[in-house]
């Protein structure tokens, strides 16, 4: 038996890999410099693996930006408006991830069910790739003076699924035939004897269509490299159709045994004989300790299931889902940390569990957190509103009286180094809590100042007062814990800190209702009331495992619902419930998506449903997959949606061609993820193209999302940008009249 990894997290403990990429963004850094200590780092990881007792450690996970990204960037496919002279720069690369002056950046998409974002490959017409270098041989070469290692790849079914502008699978797949092929041959000539090739994508229903040509391919590897053992490597489900697909000629699989029916289509097909079973039977996903009883029952069973010698045990997936290590967490509440494992725990739990032959090892897994049954959900109520939704917006109308194609932002407004310096001051005790209140009200006092001479029509606060969206509730609500380097990459150098639902989730009393009421006190124009929806603040934390997720989220709705009742109470007439990992957690398969929809909708409704028909409610949602989603979240039943929709160039637009959406809507005009100020004539063109599969009269006009990560300069002026595309637009409506 060996241990085995699928990927380690990037960000590096005190988030090293964040700093030295955004010191390279600033040009505080030389590219030879930020080479260097990428290298470092990637070195770092690697050790890391070796010296926690991982017998395979993955190389070619490490990035600098994103793997989809690399893969891309790998066979030259660059978009035209990325090329620069060197097809290997740096520039090419880092302007297909953030956009540059003159590209608009590649879409990003959240990666399969988790929260992780990748950047979408393009296939421009009759592209031709080639393959530029050879990343995983590169990384490979590398680490292989420290560990035994495994190159790790996207494969190609899963890298042409996930692309855009590809026409055809079989046509896409025989351009990249043989540059994987190349890939593999050189692997294979410097000493690789094993490659994991991620195809994660083949757990997607629909995939028996597929089949075909993912033969096709694999025939073709076998028949190319015989020499080079190829380890498909699936995850977040079970495989689809895994009879046929395990037919494939290749040497092994590496599946998920965490989620899914995984145990009970081995247990029904059995595994093909003599191939190499990587079995993922720690949770990649969680930050729980293992239950170890039940692994160790698992074992037991796959020990007779396949050879020792080809039985690798890891992770359920990468680890880039969870933070680094759980050590030096000091200051959790009693009990927790005990129970907690990140990526470093999550490793020797793997070790351990390979070295259960040895009775010492097997009493330590049995120690290892047993969870009890999960305890029943709520049972669904009437959640609905008692006015319909065009009955509520005459009365809104009345209250508002807002122009048409009103303007707004979604809330965040930009945390400056000043921002988070006072934060921080307060944090560690250098300013009091007044000097920081008064600190926070007088920003929020600038940007009241600012959005109104903008012209905005429904203002924000700006969420000045926050770090993180979720986890701002979460220390303001019963139940959660925080962690203080619990560090998971969201997107880029972007890092999110989930916050851990231990216990009970309670209201104390009001959370955001004073600084609301002082944003609204200086102005005549709505503030919108600003709070994270209970399906988001579920999906972006590490919730407990013996619990119905739909009870958890339940039980937050009711805290928020309590949230909602004191705005209202204290005079806010807008409130936005946002919603933007409202998709995550749905389910990969489309026969179980049904039941996540039906209590995800009710838990959204049950924080609002019984407000005032004047109550205006919001909710956001961006950077997913949200076309098919649309009948579901119609029936979230929100007076406003914002959605994001310009980094996909168009697509979703194009859905409200055929699905008719029956509320008011902003889709998103800019994208805010990208330091690059959009002209005003590129957001009329985009308000003009909206507005011919949406009716003006519930068309709103808003960013993508939250503006917190743009300077102030660049916030103003593509507010102001915007600002003036709404006023050409209005006009011309006017006059058509
Ligand atoms: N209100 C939030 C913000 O503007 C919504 C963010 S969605 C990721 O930052
Ligand atoms: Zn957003």
């Amino acid at each position: 038996m060996y241990s085995s990894n699928q990927g380690y997290p990037r960000m590096g403990q005190d988030r090293e890999w964040k700093r030295t990429l955004e010191q390279f963004w600033k040009k505080e850094m030389s590219e030879e410099e930020f080479s260097a200590r990428m290298k470092k780092l990637k070195s770092i990881h690697v050790k890391k693996q070796a010296d926690a007792g991982i017998h395979i450690v993955p190389a070619g996970d490490f990035t600098y930006y994103d793997q989809m990204l690399d893969t891309a960037f790998m066979f030259n496919l660059i978009p035209e408006r990325h090329k620069s002279d060197h097809p290997l720069s740096l520039g090419s690369y880092f302007s297909m991830a953030r956009g540059s002056d003159d590209a608009h950046a590649c879409a990003m998409k959240k990666w399969f069910d988790t929260n992780y974002h990748y950047v979408v490959p393009e296939w421009e017409e009759d592209y031709e790739p080639r393959l530029n270098f050879n990343k995983p041989l590169e990384d490979y070469l590398e680490a292989k003076e420290a560990a035994e290692c495994k190159p790790v790849i996207i494969g190609p079914y899963t890298f042409i699924i996930l692309s855009k502008g590809c026409h055809s699978l079989k046509e896409a797949a025989d351009k990249l035939l043989p540059l994987y092929i190349q890939c593999f041959r050189e692997l294979k000539e410097h000493g690789a004897e094993l490659v994991q090739v991620d195809e994660p994508a083949f757990v997607y229903e629909g995939l028996e269509e597929d089949l075909h040509v993912i033969f096709s391919i694999y025939e073709a590897f076998a028949e190319a490299v015989p020499d080079l053992k190829l380890l498909i490597q699936t995850y977040f489900e079970a495989p689809e159709a895994y009879e046929k697909l395990t037919a494939l000629p290749v040497s092994g699989w590496g599946l998920d045994f965490t989620k899914g029916n995984t145990i009970e289509l081995l247990k029904t097909h059995g595994f093909p004989k003599d191939k190499i079973l990587a079995a993922g039977i720690v949770d990649g996903r969680n930050i729980w300790r293992t239950n170890g009883a039940a692994a160790l029952d698992l074992l037991y069973f796959l020990i007779h299931e396949v050879q020792p010698a080809d039985l690798h045990i890891q992770p359920s997936c990468s680890l880039i889902h969870v933070p680094e290590t759980a050590e030096g967490e000091d200051g959790l509440p009693e009990g927790l940390l005990e129970n907690l494992a990140f990526a470093q725990e999550k490793l020797e739990e793997v070790v351990t569990l390979v070295n259960a032959e040895n009775a010492d090892a097997r009493e330590k897994i049995l120690q290892w957190s047993t969870s009890s049954q999960p305890e029943a959900g709520p049972s669904s109520k009437s959640l609905r509103r008692a006015q319909s939704f065009s009955e509520r917006t005459r009365l809104q109308q009345r209250v508002f009286r807002l122009p048409e194609l009103p303007l707004t932002t979604i809330g965040s407004l930009p945390q400056t180094k000043e921002v988070r310096r006072n934060r921080k001051s307060f944090k560690d005790g250098t300013i009091t809590k007044d000097q920081y209140e008064r600190f926070i009200q007088e920003e929020t006092k600038r940007w009241i100042n600012i959005q109104e001479e903008l012209g905005m029509d429904v203002l924000v606060h700006g969420e000045f007062e926050r770090n993180d969206m979720v986890e701002y509730f979460g220390e303001n609500l019963d139940g959660f814990a925080f962690t203080r380097k619990g560090w998971v990459q969201s997107y880029g150098s972007r890092g999110v800190k989930p916050p851990v639902i231990y216990d009970d989730v309670q209201w104390r009393g009001p959370i955001t209702r004073d600084l609301t009421l002082y944003a609204q006190s200086l102005t005549e124009k709505p503030v919108k009331g600003m709070l994270t929806g209970p399906v988001t603040i579920l999906n972006w934390s590490f919730a407990r495992e013996d619990r119905f997720s739909e009870s958890i989220a339940w039980s937050i709705a009711q805290a928020l619902r309590k949230e909602v009742h004191a705005l209202e109470e204290a005079g806010i007439r807008m409130i936005q419930i946002d919603e933007p990992a409202f998709r995550e957690g749905l389910p990969l398969k489309a026969s179980k998506q049904e039941s996540y929809s039906r209590w995800a909708v009710n838990a959204f409704r049950a924080s609002h449903y019984d407000v005032k028909a004047e109550t205006q409610i919001h909710t956001h949602m961006c950077y997913s997959e949200f076309s098919e989603m649309l009948p579901v979240i119609s029936e979230m039943d929100a007076d406003v949606l914002s959605i994001e929709a310009s980094k996909g160039g168009g697509e979703l637009i194009r859905t409200f061609k055929d699905f008719q959406y029956d509320k008011s809507i902003g889709l998103g005009v800019y994208d805010i993820h990208s330091p690059r100020i959009p002209s005003v004539k590129e957001m009329e063109a985009v308000i003009r193209h909206c507005l011919e599969v949406l009716p003006a009269e519930r068309f709103w006009i808003n960013p993508d999302c939250g503006l917190k990560t743009r300077s102030e300069a660049e916030a103003v002026k593509s507010m102001e940008n915007m600002a003036k595309a709404a006023r050409i637009v209005r006009e011309s409506l006017k006059q058509t009249v």
